[in-house]
């Protein structure tokens, strides 16, 4: 066993997107960084995440935009070739190796010490590998914690003795289980009810809040996901709590889930997706002073409020702000150059789209969820501008209504949303959903981030026929209702 010491300008705790995006900007300014990684480099995202998931769930958006397109409907109209999918799937999760990855690292000029790295005081972090060495390095400016999260569970009697799904199983699994309930009603509920319904599970999902699927987006968006799905087959169950689980010997018998309401269902697998918990437990956060467990709250340039001279940073999920791997990247590069810069003493650019703050994680958070009707939103909803106190003018638009969509898909179903500053006129918060609009999605958040008006959009033409006239009857509804004259 060995102990040995090294320092380096920059060390970056956890190699998912966020801390391979973070190195690679500290590295481009010129400081020496290391990366610690106790799993595989692309974290959850590559391997357990964003790109398995998105592999299961492409063949069934593929199948069924096929089915809504007359004179095609009928050749795409067989089941899906399900080991071919999962062979697919696994290629995208490059066969759970990292070796790309390795590389990547390398060609950047970033080192990669493998084993588990835990904060030890100010400016220190052990790492332990595997071979039972420590590692003990010292950070001349910074580190950065990229640590991420790992599936919630709740707190039941019998959790333990049925071996549930999470996230992880839900995309890797190479067994289609022949029923399979789905906790939750958020974004990895709806999308893995999606995919495994497809895959040829009879899908329950069990969803606690009365209020629907989808709670944090425009309501529109979690009753046209709920239709999609109980088109499609799945059992959407509202209003249902969990109070219980055991699973029937012997080991591989069913899964009995006990409901508030007195009843029960069975399944052959039970998937937990309500929410993460930040991977910061064995992080060493108590020799901070900080308790370990906790999220990690950031200030716009990513440091770590609650420690005094500013050389913690925190990207990607472990710091809450806003769970998806491109958020986490663009924070990664905002870190990174606010790192470079207080290495080179400079000045910080902190005002609002400064090069050193994250005006985009306040104000312009993408999202695509990947169901059928996908659903992608921007910035503010009708919600939290009513929670905020924003004064918004709400436009609503039938996508079904525009030719595009009538040549994308017959009998096209969607919704648009706009929102608009009451007084500006400037594009605060866009939703759509709909088949194939997640590729609308960058049009709006280009909008809602330059603060583009209404009058100004005017001017941006969109193709005929394409799904993206939707902005074009959006401004038109807008100005029918003589709220703005053309300037
Ligand atoms: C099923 C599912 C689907 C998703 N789909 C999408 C999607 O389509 N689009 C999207 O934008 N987002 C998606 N997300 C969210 C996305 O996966 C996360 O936002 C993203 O992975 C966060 O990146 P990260 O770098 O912060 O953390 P992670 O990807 O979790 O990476 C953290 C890394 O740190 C390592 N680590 C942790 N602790 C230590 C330690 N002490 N020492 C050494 N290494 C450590 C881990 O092994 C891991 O490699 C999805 C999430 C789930 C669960
Ligand atoms: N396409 C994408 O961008 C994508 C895909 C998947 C996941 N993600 C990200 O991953 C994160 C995690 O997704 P998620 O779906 O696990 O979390 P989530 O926070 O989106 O949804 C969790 C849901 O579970 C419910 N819930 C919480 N505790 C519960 C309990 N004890 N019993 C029953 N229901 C309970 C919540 O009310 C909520 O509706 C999200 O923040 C999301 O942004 C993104």
């Amino acid at each position: 066993m060995n102990d040995v010491s090294r320092a380096y300008d920059v060390i970056v705790i956890g190699a998912g997107p966020a801390g391979e995006n973070v190195a690679d900007r500290t590295r481009a300014a010129g400081l020496g960084t290391v990366v610690i990684e106790h799993e595989l480099l692309g974290g959850e995202c590559s391997f357990w995440a964003c790109e398995p998931s998105k592999a299961l769930l492409r063949p069934v958006m593929a199948r069924a935009d096929a089915r809504r397109v007359p004179g095609f409907r009928q050749a795409a109209d067989g089941p899906l070739d399900v080991p071919a999918v999962l062979a697919h799937r696994d290629t995208m999760a490059e066969h759970w190796k990292d070796d790309d990855q390795v590389d990547w690292l390398e060609s950047v000029g970033v080192d990669l010490i493998r084993g588990h790295g835990q904060l030890t005081g100010e400016k220190q972090v052990a790492v332990e590998t595997p071979d039972g060495d420590t590692v003990r390095l010292t950070a001349r400016h910074a580190v950065v914690v990229a640590t991420g999260t790992g599936a919630a569970l709740p707190d039941l009697p019998g959790l333990d003795s049925v071996r549930p799904w999470t996230s992880r199983e839900a995309t890797s699994s190479s067994e289609v289980p022949g029923r399979l309930v789905v906790v939750g009603g958020g974004v990895v509920a709806v999308e893995m009810a999606t995919a495994w319904q497809a895959l040829g599970s009879q899908v329950t999902m069990l969803v606690r809040s009365e209020a629907g699927l989808l709670p944090r987006m425009e309501p529109f968006a979690g009753e046209l996901v709920a239709e999609g799905l109980r088109e499609a087959g799945v059992d959407v169950r509202l209003g249902t709590s969990v109070i219980s689980v055991t699973r029937r010997e012997p080991a591989a018998g069913e899964v009995r889930v006990e409901l508030k309401d007195g009843t029960e269902t069975t399944a052959d697998e039970i998937l937990f997706a309500i929410g993460r918990t930040p991977q910061t437990g064995k992080l060493g956060l108590e020799t901070i002073g900080l308790a370990p467990g906790d999220w990690l709250r950031v200030d716009d340039t990513c440091r770590v409020t609650a420690v005094p001279d500013g050389w913690l940073y925190a990207v990607g999920d472990v710091n809450h702000r806003a769970l998806m791997t491109h958020q986490g990247k663009y924070q990664a590069r905002i870190a990174g150059a606010v790192i470079g810069a207080r290495a080179r003493g400079e000045t910080l650019d902190t005002s609002k789209w400064g090069a050193h703050t994250t005006t985009a994680d306040l104000v312009a958070v993408p999202q695509v969820v990947f169901t059928d009707p996908e659903v992608a939103s921007v910035g503010l909803t009708t919600r939290e501008a009513a929670r905020v106190g924003r004064r918004v003018e709400v436009v609503d638009y039938d996508i079904g209504l525009v030719a595009g969509a009538r040549q994308y898909a017959e009998g096209y179903r969607g919704t648009a949303r706009m929102l608009l500053d009451e007084e500006t006129g400037v594009v605060l918060g866009v939703t759509f959903v709909g088949p194939g609009v997640g590729e609308l999605l960058y049009s709006a958040t280009v909008a809602v981030t330059a603060e583009v008006t209404v009058d100004r959009l005017w001017h941006a033409v969109p193709a005929f026929p394409t799904i993206s006239e939707v902005w074009l009857r959006l401004l038109e509804t807008h100005r029918n209702r003589g709220t703005a004259e053309p300037r």
